[in-house]
């Protein structure tokens, strides 16, 4: 059963809140939203950016490859990037693609050049910049859509993981990297979760996402959850704290466990 609604606080009017009694049912749900905003930009736009983070994420996207979504969904309007990836070899346990590819893109019909890992072969710096460079072409060819409001990429949807610690993407609480407003994709060296070497994508290209969706599950991170979505604010802000995105829908979908401290 999910509970519907706006949350208390601050960000009462940005983000919605979706609570199911197990992980389950979440994976239930987030299939569905998931199916139906891919129909929806499908339609609209003829394409359908879709930004995946690693962690659990993934495991949760599992009802996306079974029926009925399997073959009700158009996979070949899918275009699949990263919010954030270790740098790392493709094949590497560590790397966010792998646990994608293993997880999910295997078993969709996405056209493999839909799919857009990051180039391996460079330093975190070189991965960046060319996944920026990546980005700024999928925009000429009118796949990726600009924001009107701030001027950054607007992905069609998000699908966002959080640290225990409140990270999301590898904007980690209190680095310098939260504070990035040119650039679309950076890198970090210092990454407080091991790998420290990432690619992130910014605050201002996430803020400028069109829907977010971001899943927390299990007993975790259900700490953060509470301060997170809490009235009373402590600095430094985390990272999902400061995710009020500029025109777009943000929706949490936790299961009972994670909002346990609630
Ligand atoms: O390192 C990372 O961690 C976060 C959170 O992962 P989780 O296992 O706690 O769900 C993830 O969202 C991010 O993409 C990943 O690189």
């Amino acid at each position: 059963m999910a509970t519907d609604g706006a949350v208390p606080g601050p960000a009462a009017s940005k983000w919605n809140r979706l609570t199911f009694d197990t992980e389950e049912d979440v994976a239930v749900s987030l299939a569905k939203y998931t199916a139906e905003l891919s129909a929806k930009f499908a339609a609209e736009r003829g394409a359908f950016t879709a930004v995946l983070s690693g962690g659990t994420l993934i495991e949760t996207l599992r009802k996306l490859a079974e029926p009925p979504y399997l073959e009700t969904v158009d996979w070949s309007k899918w275009h699949v990037f990263w919010v954030d990836e270790r740098v790392v070899p493709k094949d590497h346990v560590d790397s966010n693609y792998k646990l994608a590819v293993d997880g999910l893109l295997s078993k969709v019909p996405i056209p493999t050049g839909q799919v857009y890992a990051i180039n391996d072969t460079l330093s975190a710096e070189g991965a960046a910049a060319d996944y920026e460079t990546v980005l700024k072409k999928l925009v000429k060819d009118g796949v990726l859509a600009m924001s009107t409001e701030t001027g950054f990429p607007r992905f069609d949807l998000m699908l966002l993981g959080m640290g225990p610690d409140g990270h999301l993407a590898s904007l980690f609480p209190g680095h310098p990297l939260l504070n990035e407003n040119k650039k679309w994709v950076t890198h970090i060296m210092d990454s407080p979760k091991p790998p420290p070497q990432r690619i992130t994508f910014t605050f201002p290209v996430i803020k400028s996402s069109a829907y977010v969706a971001m899943v927390v599950t299990g007993p975790g991170e259900a700490g953060t959850v509470k301060r997170a979505l809490s009235d009373e604010k402590t600095s430094p802000l985390l990272p999902v704290e400061m995710t009020i995105l500029q025109d777009g829908e943000f929706t949490w979908f936790t299961d009972k466990q994670a909002v346990s401290m609630l």
